[in-house]
């Protein structure tokens, strides 16, 4: 008996010593990162605001790929472009998956494209985006991008300093809801821009996406939120409805519209004519309202960071502008058509998407199973995060990376032929912004329209003192300028009468 009783003790003796041997083994060769707590890992050094700056500094310590563990949870931070490629690109099957992420979960978007995880439901909503938001489909919203800049630039003239932030998330909306839904944005009271307003001061409130401490410990969605840990539980309570309203009412919208033999062609329109009579409509209203909250957000901010560019770098506005007359002259507006003559326009928008990233953290991916990078463990489940602003930052890309300079894209020796940053601010692999070719032409023919047009200035105080707006950002899901107070005027006499013509 004693004989049996030594042989059990020593193999589960030998077991321990296996378990501890493999797991001290993977951690030694994980990715390097700070020097970590007992149990609860790097959570007390995790920054509480400009993560993305952050993770930054340390990767000049650490490396381009560090991990960081937090509660048991592995998080590996990708610092440079060749990494994202490599992993997120490169390796897609592994690389694809999305977190579960409960506080998005709780506040009512699901199904949503942005946090499914990977897998049929996946594919099904990534089909529904794509096969509506291509290369090739996006050319047919260029019309009404178009229209929708010289009406931004009407409003931005017409409107006092402190609505141009309005005018500018209208365009976002504006453009979104004729996509989504065939619904064009005519007034200030129109409902859609209300409930952009309040989706933005819900998602405002979320700090970066699976971070919070409900997606660590979800029980605490059952505590109040005077609880330590459970402040979200009252962004969840305040802002659910918004959200559910974003899923119902467009396509409660359509479907009257429909029937009364008025809809225009949309995306909501599009899927129903390929669904059957009664099929259950969850998916569409999802990727509807998802289409909407990731889109216009996005390029509201992207285009307030290219306002505050401006005004911080009024010699570039000149210069820019220059080209513009030279191809333009002042007898029309640019249109996409000149968009291969005017490099320097080009330079502004891949710049704007560099100098401040308006999705600085992106949304992290999840890998499903372990894999060997470079002789790393990247653990399975772990969350990967593209440092969007690391990469904007890296030196070996971007020479002098905290200057504005949309010259350094021109190829040699103009310029320094430095690669554009669209090619990161969208995303890698299989989860790359669906919305990526509707944004970019978005941007670019609002910033071709608006240099054209107008000279945006420093705004002076009440004792006539300059004001110089910090380029400060807020943390979120999307990153905005904290201050882009300004003055946007028209830069000619025939300006003005040119918008009229055009918006009739
Ligand atoms: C300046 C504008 C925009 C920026 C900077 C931006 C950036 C991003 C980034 C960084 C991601 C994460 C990609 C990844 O996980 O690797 C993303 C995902 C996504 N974006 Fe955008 N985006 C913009 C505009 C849009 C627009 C206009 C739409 C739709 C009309 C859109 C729809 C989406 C969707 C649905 C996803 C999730 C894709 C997935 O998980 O499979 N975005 N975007």
């Amino acid at each position: 008996m004693s004989g049996i009783l030594y042989y059990l003790v020593a193999f589960v003796g030998a077991l321990v010593a296996l378990a501890v041997w493999r797991q001290r083994r993977r951690a030694s060769i994980l990715p390097p990162g700070p020097p970590a707590d007992p149990l609860i890992g790097h959570l007390l050094r995790m920054p509480s605001t400009d993560s993305a700056l952050v993770f930054h500094e340390w990767s000049k310590t650490y490396g381009p790929v560090m991990h960081l563990k937090v509660l048991g949870r592995s998080m590996i931070i990708l610092d440079s472009y060749q990494a994202a490629v490599e992993l997120l690109e490169n390796r897609g099957v592994i690389y694809s998956d999305r977190p579960k992420f409960t506080l998005y979960e709780l506040l009512g978007w699901n199904p949503s494209l942005v946090f499914l995880q990977y897998g049929k439901q996946f594919n099904i909503h990534r089909q529904m985006h794509q096969s509506y938001l291509s290369r090739h489909k996006a050319e047919d919203f260029k019309p009404m991008q178009t229209q929708e800049a010289r009406t931004l630039v009407q409003n931005l003239l017409d409107s006092t300093p402190d609505k141009y932030e309005k005018s500018i998330s209208r365009f976002a909306t504006g453009i979104i809801t004729q996509i989504v839904a065939g619904h064009r944005i005519t007034s200030n009271d129109d409902p859609y821009l209300h409930m952009s307003k309040m989706v933005y001061e819900a998602m405002s409130k979320t700090g970066p996406p699976g971070n919070s401490p409900l997606d660590f410990f979800p029980l605490l969605q059952h505590f109040p939120p005077w609880f330590p840990g459970a402040g979200h539980v009252s962004v969840v309570r305040t802002s659910k409805s918004t959200v559910r309203r974003l899923h119902e009412f467009p396509l409660r919208m359509v479907k009257e519209q429909r029937k009364a033999g008025e809809s225009m062609p949309s995306f909501i329109s599009d899927q129903l004519e390929q669904m059957e009579e009664g099929a259950d409509d969850d998916d569409l209203k999802g990727a509807a309202a998802t289409m909407f909250g990731a889109g216009e957000v996005t390029t509201w901010s992207t285009l307030s960071i290219f306002v505050l560019a401006m005004v911080l770098h009024p010699e570039c506005q000149a210069q820019v502008q220059k080209e513009i007359d030279s191809v333009v002259g002042g007898a029309r507006l640019p249109e996409f058509g000149d968009r291969e003559d005017l490099p320097l326009v080009e330079g502004v928008l891949q710049e704007t998407l560099r100098w401040n990233p308006g999705a600085p953290l992106g949304i992290p991916h999840r890998t499903i199973k372990d894999d060997i990078y470079r002789g790393m463990l990247i653990p399975k489940g772990a969350l990967v995060f593209s440092n969007i602003r690391g990469m904007s930052l890296d030196e070996n890309m971007y020479s002098n990376p905290t200057s504005f300079d949309p010259e350094r894209y021109l190829p040699k020796p103009a310029g320094k032929g430095e690669p554009k940053f669209s090619n990161v601010s969208f995303g890698f692999g299989r989860r790359i912004c669906t919305g990526q070719y509707v944004a970019n032409n978005s941007l670019w023919i609002a910033i071709a329209s608006i240099l054209a047009t107008c000279k945006i200035t420093n705004a002076v105080d009440e004792n006539g003192k300059i004001i110089v707006p910090e380029s400060t950002l807020t943390d979120g899901i999307v990153s905005h300028p904290k201050d882009v107070r300004c003055v946007i005027s028209p830069r000619s006499p025939s300006a003005k009468p040119l918008i009229m013509e055009t918006v009739g």
